[in-house]
């Protein structure tokens, strides 16, 4: 139940105080701002608000022919209509793409534009490929917590139906003497069956009591995707597909004396270079370092899903 009303808490869009007294008391919330899992005040990086597109299934789906500026200019304008803010007050935009034409930020800039945006706010992409909206969010962080902005908005938009992933541009001919540089241009299918592969022996610990078998005839019919003896396929895979998210965040002192509503806070964040060929595996190494970083307790409240992908 105290774990229950802990997570409820922080879903509450007012930030509600039950939450934060069971905060304080926690193990986590109680330290003395030694380290990221005890540091809790008026500098803390709180969400406020987010909103996203539905997700289009790429070259088939709803949004199959609508251009990426359109979907990011739809979550944007939500957010800031949602919480009557007025963009003049944001500090930063950031805007996490893989698929980036037109040197990068074009397209941002546009869908800033068609947001109704000023000039004078700032907007810039960041592709950390799988992960690049989340590092939208953690760059934003990065600029409250060194103060400098109050407050800025984390997006991530992918058309997977207007942009292709197969071209890997001018490369260096040299890759080919080069074990992890070759490893670099394997379809991202194909490192998805080798983490499989590498998974395959794992145990899953503490969570494998709580998993019931179940066996759906269709879903373990469905053929492999990218080899013939393959285990990926499109029931276990994230999809291809088409959409935009952005949120609001802000540091907790500015955020509370602009009225608005506080959903979360964000702790802290952790990204690790795996080997190219089971780039996929990023997550589980990165909750590891995470772990490393004396977040152990939060780990008791919350599960973590890669849900990271531009295409998933
Ligand atoms: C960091 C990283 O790990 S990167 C990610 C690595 N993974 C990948 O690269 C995989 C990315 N995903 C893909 O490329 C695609 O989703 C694919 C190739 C796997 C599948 O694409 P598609 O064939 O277009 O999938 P689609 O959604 O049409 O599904 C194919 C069929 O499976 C069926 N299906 C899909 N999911 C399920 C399910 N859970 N249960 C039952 N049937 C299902 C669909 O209904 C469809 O059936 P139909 O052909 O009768 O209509």
């Amino acid at each position: 139940m105290h774990r229950l009303k802990i997570i409820s808490g922080h879903l509450s869009p007012s930030g509600s105080s039950d939450y934060r007294r069971d905060l304080w008391r926690s193990e986590c919330g109680s330290g003395s701002g030694s380290g990221p899992a005890g540091s809790s005040g008026p500098d803390d990086v709180v969400v406020v608000h987010g909103r996203r597109t539905a997700i289009g299934r790429a070259k088939r789906g709803s949004f199959k022919d609508t251009t990426p500026d359109e979907l990011l200019s739809a979550a944007m304008t939500a957010v800031l209509t949602d919480v009557g803010l007025s963009p003049n007050l944001l500090g930063d935009v950031c805007v996490g793409n893989v698929l980036q034409p037109g040197a990068g930020a074009l397209m941002a800039r546009v869908a800033h534009f068609l947001s109704g945006f000023p000039e004078t706010v700032p907007v810039y992409t960041v592709n950390r490929q799988c992960s690049s909206g989340l590092q939208a969010l953690f760059n934003i962080a990065g600029a409250i917590r060194s103060k400098s902005i109050d407050l800025g908005l984390a997006c991530g938009v992918e058309s997977m139906s207007l942009r292709s992933i197969g071209n890997p541009g001018d490369l260096s001919s040299r890759l080919v003497d080069n074990d992890k540089a070759r490893d670099c241009i394997i379809p991202m299918g194909i490192t998805s069956e080798s983490v499989a592969g590498e998974a395959a022996g794992l145990r899953y610990g503490p969570v494998r009591p709580e998993i019931v078998p179940v066996t759906t005839r269709r879903l373990s019919k469905l053929r492999p995707a990218f080899k013939p003896d393959g285990s990926t396929t499109a029931g276990n895979s994230s999809q291809v597909s088409d959409r935009a998210a952005a949120v609001l965040i802000g540091r907790r002192s500015a955020v509370e004396a602009m009225g608005l509503p506080v959903l979360g806070v964000l702790r802290a964040s952790a990204v690790v270079g795996v080997p190219p060929d089971v780039m996929g595996i990023g997550p589980a190494y990165a909750i590891l370092q995470l772990w490393n970083k004396r977040l152990r307790c939060w780990f008791n409240y919350f599960l973590f899903k890669d849900d990271s992908c531009p295409e998933s």
